[in-house]
Parts: structure tokens; sequence; C-alpha cells
């Protein structure tokens, strides 16, 4: 934070504003509006890097910002651009490590730079903040701090650790085993900077132990986590990645590498080349483990069939999975949205895997239809669904997420839940007995994982399928032991995959869901 000077506005700090008044106008994208600013590229990169801190923090945790700084006004109403100054200050003082003299004062600066009259009330507003707010959501972390440090529920169950919570905290087992303690939910809220209903719903998913540690590291940034394209040689794309200068070391996972420095990565040209692909851990661990299911099954070259393909990460990583154990797979993928499937040929043509894939731009509802294109009449191997999701587990990369969900969304009929069920249960009809059904999501609520995987198999359809341990996928015989212990530590006891089961070699992922389904009965498609 040396950038700061007290008095005299910070240019990051004027450009964080603009960022969210910007985002605010245009209903857009904070990381897109980053990426697009002239002002943020003409910064130097410590400053850009507080920039986007804040700009991203800002609106992370706008719901709970908004909500303390009306708090402290008695009167009236605050114009948009003063709202967005207090927001952005407010996130600095209360989530970053500037000294709250530095924080309130540069903030007083801030919102006199859109509103000057405004500087005596942005000066009360912000000191309130400091001397109320700041020892408050530390109180709250602190007692979160000791209950993540109890581990696992069952040692918190019948102990009352710190005695800070009420007793029913341990009780949590699963979904809806008892309702959470109000002051559970609050800290999670507080400290998070959740909604309310989303932190209900956290701790009704994760637990309380995990569901706290998913508060203390909400704020942080999310891991600069890129995986090497394996079709384009694995060890070239390595140095490329060396030769940009991006601080990479290497992850227990096949052509995983965390970067030091993320700054540089769209510079160096490496990703639109597609020599790297920005990707969750978690992410890359579920396409190596898809893969595997199809690659294990057959000498010839095996069908896949990806429903959701998205921009098409994980379709390169998948057959680029399959070159690197020297097997093919011919993929076919289906997408919703016709320009991303524009945009995921484009892909993998730069990727090197346009022959082995076929996308079609179709509603993924009809793939039970009798009038599929011909290569989606064929059986398949393994039908892995990508589906559409809230994206609960990616909160610090989509920041915009946390505050534009409703529970609504989650939870009630024609909501994604429904719509994952309907999804997974037309792809089913289109694999083969004997093959595979997989089902993932970037979700951590169980209304959209677990509960859509038992609704699926308590359904006619799914009774031909019956539940499959991830740890028993093929990949996990070929993984060293550090990659195993990787996989290992996110398959929970019911044999699904979380990756929100906490950290592990201080790799902190987002948040995926993967369930393996095999098809036991039933005849050909
Ligand atoms: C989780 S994202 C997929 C991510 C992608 N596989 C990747 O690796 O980058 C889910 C995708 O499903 C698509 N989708 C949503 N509804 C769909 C539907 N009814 N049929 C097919 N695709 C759908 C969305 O447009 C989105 O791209």
């Amino acid at each position: 934070m040396g950038a700061s000077v007290v008095g005299a506005l910070s240019s990051a700090r004027a450009a964080a504003l603009d960022v969210v008044c910007e985002v605010r106008r245009r209903r857009g994208r904070v990381r897109d509006v980053l990426r697009c600013s002239g002002e943020v590229e003409a910064l130097d990169p410590r400053d850009r890097a507080l920039t986007t801190r804040l700009a991203v923090g800002a609106v992370r945790a706008s719901g709970t910002l908004d909500g303390i700084v009306r708090s402290h006004v008695t009167r009236g109403h605050l114009e948009p651009r003063l709202a967005d100054a207090l927001r952005v200050s407010t996130f600095e003082i209360l989530f970053l490590d500037t000294p709250a003299q530095v924080s309130v004062s540069q903030g007083v600066s801030l919102a006199a730079s859109v509103a000057p009259r405004a500087r005596g009330l942005a000066n009360a507003i912000l000191r309130r903040v400091a001397a109320e707010d700041l020892p408050r959501i530390g109180e709250a972390r602190e007692r979160l701090q000791a209950l993540v440090s109890l581990e696992d529920d069952q040692r918190i169950e019948g102990v009352e650790p710190t005695g800070k919570y009420g007793l029913s905290d341990g009780r949590f087992s699963s979904a809806g085993a008892s309702e959470p303690s109000s002051a559970l939910v609050a800290d999670i809220s507080l400290a998070g900077c959740l909604p309310q209903w989303l932190a209900e719903e956290v701790v009704a998913s994760l637990g309380p132990a995990l569901g706290a540690s998913l508060a203390l590291r909400a704020l942080e940034p999310p891991a600069a986590t890129v995986a090497l394209n394996p079709s384009l040689g694995e060890g070239l794309s390595l140095e490329a990645l060396s030769a940009a200068a991006l601080d990479e070391s290497p992850l227990p996972w096949p052509g995983a590498y965390r970067l030091g420095r993320q700054a540089g990565l769209a510079r160096s040209g490496l990703v639109r080349a597609a020599k790297v692909l920005p990707c969750d851990l978690a992410a890359q661990v579920v396409a190596w483990t898809a893969a595997s299911c199809a690659c294990g099954t057959a000498d010839r070259p095996a069908r896949l069939l990806e429903v959701g393909q998205g921009r098409a990460t994980k379709t390169i990583l998948m057959a680029g999975a399959a070159q690197s154990w020297a097997r093919t797979l011919d993929i076919c993928s289906v997408e919703l949205e016709e320009s991303k499937v524009r945009l995921a040929c484009e892909r993998l043509r730069a990727a090197a895997v346009a022959d082995c894939c076929k996308s079609f731009a179709l509603d993924a509802t009809s793939l039970s239809d009798d009038d599929m294109p011909m290569p989606l009449q064929e059986p398949f191997d393994v039908v892995f669904v990508d589906a559409p999701c809230s994206g609960s587990g990616t909160l610090r990369r989509h920041p915009e997420i946390a505050w534009s969900l409703s529970r609504d969304a989650v939870r009630h009929a024609g909501s994604l839940p429904a719509l994952q069920l309907e999804i997974l249960t037309a792809a089913a009809s289109r694999v083969a007995p004997g093959g595979e059904l997989l089902y993932s999501t970037c979700s951590i609520l169980v209304s959209e994982d677990v509960e859509v995987v038992q609704a699926f198999l308590n359904s006619e359809k799914g009774s031909d399928f019956r539940l499959a341990s991830v740890t028993d996928a093929p990949i996990a015989s070929g993984l060293r032991p550090e990659e195993a212990d990787l996989l290992g530590h996110m398959v929970s006891a019911d044999g699904m995959f979380r990756s929100s089961r906490g950290t592990l070699f201080g790799i902190d992922c987002d948040g995926h869901f993967l369930a393996r389904l095999v098809r036991t009965g039933g005849t050909e498609p």
C-alpha cells in the first residue's frame, strides 16, 4: 500500500471509483470493465493491483458495504457516485491492511472528488466504519476462526469449543439436518459479505466449519492457476510460460501451475495462442477425471459427449489429457448459446484439437429427442454434463454473483435445480450400456449438486444408473502420490468430488462438484 499518500487522492483509488461507477452505469462485469479501461492500463503495476483489489472487492461485497454505509446515514439519500465512493472506501477500511488513518483520509478525498459538499458527511461515515464496523468484523472473524480450527464436524459434535455459538451449531451433518444458529449465519454473512439467505445455504450445504472457512477466505483474490495445453507440447508451453516471467510454480496435477504474477498473462499472448489456459485447479481435476472415464473403457477411440461446452476450456483439457495417455477421444459437445459455440470452435482450432471435437448449438433438454444430428444419435461411452449452475463456487472469480443470485434461483420449482435435472435426464438417454454419466457443477450448494443427483437416481431414468466413487475413476491409478492425495482429499465419503472440502498444500480452489453414475441397466438408446 506504499503508493497511498494521506491527503492527495491516489490515482489507484480514483481509477477504482471510475471502474465501480462504470459497472453500475453499464450494468457491466467488473473484470471486463477493468480489462478495457485505459485509465487502469496507464497505472503502474502496483497501483493497478490496488485498483483491481478495490474495484473487485467493492462489487463482490456490495450488499454488505451498502448496508453498513446506510446504517450510518441518519437522513436523506446518497447520490449514486457518492455511494460508489463510500463503497470502495468502506471495502478498503474493512478488508485491506491499509492503516485506518490512511484509508479514512483517502476515502474522504475520494468522496469529495465526486461530491465536494459531502466531505463532512463522508468523514463522519468512514470514521464510524473504522471505529465500529472494523472491530465488529474482527470479532466475527475470530469466532469463525475458532470454529475452523476444530477441523471436522465430528469433533465439534457434542463439544461447545468456544462458547460463542449455540450448541446446535455442531449438529449439522447434512443439508437441512437442523437450522443454522442465527449467530453463526450472521457471522458468515458479515465476514464473508454474503446475503443472509446465501450464508444459510452455505452452512446447510458445507456444515459450520467449512462454511466458516469459506467466509474467512471469501474476500481474497482467486488463485491465479493455469493449465498447459497438453496438445501443443507441454515442454514447449512451459518454456513459453517461463519466458513470460510470470513466476510460475508447479501444482500437484499434470500440467497445472500457479502464477506468482498474473498481470502479464494476457499480454504474453499465451492465452490467445491456447498454449496456456486460465483454469481453476479443481476444474482441471474434473476435466482430466472425465477424460479418464472415457479413455479407460475401450481400446477403440472412445466417444464422449460434453453437455454445456461454454468456451471449451474443459474440451481442450479432455482432448489433451487423452493425447497425453496416447489415446483418442472423439468428443461431441453441445451448447445452448451460438456465440459460445463460435468462440469454442476458434479456441479448439488454436488449441490443435479441432480434428477430434465437434460442437453443436442446441438445447440439451432435447437430447433424448429422435431428431438429433447424426453424430449425437450413436451411444456415448461417457456423457459429461457440465451443467449450467449458480456459479456459487466461483464467487471470487465472478464477483457479481453473490448479490445478484436469489434463493428462488437455487431452490424452487422452475429454478436451476429443475433445469439441471431435466438436462441430466435427457443426457442420460445418450449413455451406452456400461457407460458413464458424469454430472458436474461449479456450485457449492447441495440443492444444485447432491440433491439433483439423488432426484435423478430416484427417477425412472435414473434407476438404470448407480453411483460410483470418483476415487475409483481410471485416472486414480496413474497419478503420482501427491496428485492422488489431492484427488482423494477432494472426494467425500459418499464418493462425490467436492473441492470446497478445504485447502490442501495451501491450494485454495474454487468450489467444483463431480458425481459419477454408471449405467447398469436399460437398452441401447
Ligand atoms: C458450467 S458452464 C460450462 C463450462 C465449460 N464446460 C467450460 O469448461 O468452460 C455451463 C454451460 O451450459 C450452457 N447451457 C445452459 N443451458 C443449456 C442448455 N439448455 N443446453 C445446453 N447448454 C446449456 C451455458 O451457456 C454454459 O456455457
